[in-house]
């Protein structure tokens, strides 16, 4: 059946094993996305957030249901299929920027392209082009530990999107910053969805984050409480 959602989350469970028994982190979950939302996933801590923003980026698989990306079932993947899924399709961005620190921001934001054929020439033009949408070409050159942490969270960005990927997943990105930087990050990532098209979903408690989303869904106990769009 043909429809225009980017993402379909279809009656999804997720259990973990602990000790002799399991435990139910998200339980029945039915969601779908359009293209170039920005939503958000809400609640308590524990609540399910990041496992369920990881089972949409093929991190991790479903215990019950089905999630499909553009139509394709991510969960009928081998975890070949499921690499080059999130290689093509899907950048993350997380609350500790996981940069590596041996290499130049210029590099980090070029890693992701190393896994696909293209010539250095292509590559060069996409980094930077990368590195100007967060305002950030002029430290090409620099390494992690000589930029701040707002600056590092822009390279975390340039990386996620160098690729052009239809969805970014954004797990808790202003954590770690405070409230200037949490603000510029989430004008970057506003415009990267207006200007770019790229869907977003986020998972926060960070108001400065939940303010500005079209879409914000409640999670508690693994459940969607609420979803409300604006
Ligand atoms: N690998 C795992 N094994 C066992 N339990 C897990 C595992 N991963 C997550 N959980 C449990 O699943 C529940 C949901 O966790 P999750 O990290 O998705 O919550 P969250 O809403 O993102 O919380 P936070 O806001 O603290 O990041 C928690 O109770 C957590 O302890």
């Amino acid at each position: 059946m043909e429809t225009n959602n980017i993402i379909e989350i279809r009656k999804v469970t997720k259990r973990f094993p602990v000790g002799e028994s399991e435990f139910t982190a998200l339980s029945d979950i039915e969601l779908n996305f359009k293209k170039g939302e920005f939503a958000g996933l809400i609640g308590p801590s524990g609540s399910g957030k990041t496992t369920l923003l990881n089972l949409i980026g093929a991190l991790d698989t479903c215990s019950e249901g089905d999630i499909l990306i553009s139509g394709k079932n991510v969960a009928a993947k081998s975890d070949e299929e499921s690499a080059l899924l999130r290689n093509q399709h899907i950048g993350f961005i997380f609350q500790s920027y996981n940069l590596l620190p041996v290499y130049t921001i210029y590099e980090n934001v070029e890693f992701p392209l190393l896994l696909q054929k293209r010539t250095k020439a292509e590559r060069k033009e996409a980094v930077m082009e990368a590195l100007e949408w967060v305002g950030l070409a002029d430290i090409a050159n620099k390494k992690p530990s000589q930029i701040s942490g707002g600056q590092a969270q822009r390279v975390a960005i340039a990386r996620s999107i160098v690729k052009k990927p239809d969805i970014v997943l954004a797990d808790e990105p202003t954590a770690n910053l405070d409230s200037k930087n949490a603000y510029k990050i989430m004008e970057i990532l506003k415009q990267l969805n207006e200007e770019l098209g790229i869907t977003f979903i986020f998972s926060s408690h960070d108001n400065k984050v939940i303010e500005s989303l079209d879409r914000v869904i409640s999670l508690e106990d693994g459940k969607v409480k609420n979803d409300e769009s604006k």
